[in-house]
């Protein structure tokens, strides 16, 4: 468990982290998200003791992080895979961390193993790709067994196979009873492995719900989308049963205020022929992009040319 209080961390006159409140809780993965500078790294770092807050405080599994006597058993980090000394293979990078702790070299197989590192064992780390990077960084956070698991973009660089192993992964942390926290910015991959999110912007909290329950809050969730031979002549068919139509993409309708079954009447008393009619559901990216509208610090122009 991971219970973060009114916590608030300023570099400064920057406020990274602005009175955030969440808990992320055992058997869940919590996606962790937020537009760059958002304050999610900052975040991890105060959980896992490499910052101190300002005010208000973070936990894991009850005690403060410099509480915890073997902290490796308690919580399973990986917050920079590129963190390990270039130097050092695999195999002894792992080792080291486990003779902190009086690991095993069993347990460090076992990981080495679990993680798909075995062909790679015995490379230094400098020469690694992105992606075995990845998979060390996870090797180093399952290496205590904790459980707890704060995983910042575990999936960042990895291939699709890679990308499947951490979904299988977290899941199965997960159905074993543990909490696990992962940040990332791939929107269709948190929607597919996490129960919960927690969405932050400038620092503050904006959401946070079961992925259900924010799709479910998008603009488009709950509308009708209908595409006939005779758009305007249901639109005034709809508009008299006091539905609300807009014009949507490819021809259709997008319509609030009337269910499908109601939709599909009422083109058979205009006499318009149905060509498409399903009730729209929206996207984590969709519901994302709606909460962080106006918390994004660093804005691109959109390809039309203008700031979104
Ligand atoms: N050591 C530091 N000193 C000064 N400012 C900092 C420091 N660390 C972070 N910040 C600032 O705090 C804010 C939050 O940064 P943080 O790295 O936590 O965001 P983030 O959500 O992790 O972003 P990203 O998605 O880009 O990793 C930013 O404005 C950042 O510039």
């Amino acid at each position: 468990m991971i219970e973060v209080e009114a916590l608030t961390k300023r570099y400064g006159s920057t406020t990274a982290v602005d009175g955030l409140t969440f808990t992320a809780r055992p058997g869940t993965v919590t996606g962790f998200l937020g537009p760059n500078g958002a304050g999610k790294s900052t975040t991890m770092r105060v959980v896992v003791g490499l910052e101190r807050p300002t005010s208000g405080s973070a936990r894991v599994g009850g005690h403060r992080y410099a509480d915890l006597t073997a902290p490796l058993h308690a919580v399973g980090v990986m917050l920079d895979a590129r963190s390990v000394h270039p130097g050092r293979t695999a195999y002894k990078h792992l080792l080291a961390m486990a003779q902190t702790h009086g690991i095993g070299k069993a347990r460090v197989r076992e990981v080495i193993a679990q993680t798909g590192l075995e062909p790679a064992a015995h490379r230094r780390a400098g020469t690694f790709s992105l992606g075995m990077g990845q998979r060390l960084g996870i090797a180093g956070a399952l290496l205590g067994d904790p459980q707890t698991l704060i995983l910042d973009e575990p999936v960042n660089g990895l291939d699709p196979d890679g990308v499947l192993w951490v979904r299988r992964l977290v899941r199965e942390l997960a159905a074993e009873g543990r909490t696990v926290l992962l940040s990332s910015h791939l929107m269709h991959e948190l929607a597919l492995c996490a129960d919960r999110v927690v969405i932050i912007g400038r620092g503050r909290l904006l959401a946070d719900a079961t992925v259900q329950d924010i799709v479910e809050r998008t603009e488009r969730a709950g509308a009708v989308r209908v595409r006939t031979t005779e758009p305007e002549a249901l639109a005034r068919e709809l508009l008299a049963t006091g539905a609300q139509v807009t014009p949507a993409e490819g021809g259709a309708l997008q319509v609030r205020g009337a269910s499908v079954d109601e939709v599909g009447t009422a083109a058979r008393r205009c006499g318009a022929t149905v060509l498409e009619l399903a009730t729209e559901s929206g996207t984590l990216e969709e519901a994302y992009l709606q909460l962080t509208g106006d918390a994004v610090e660093y804005r691109t122009a959109d390809t039309r040319g203008g700031a979104r």
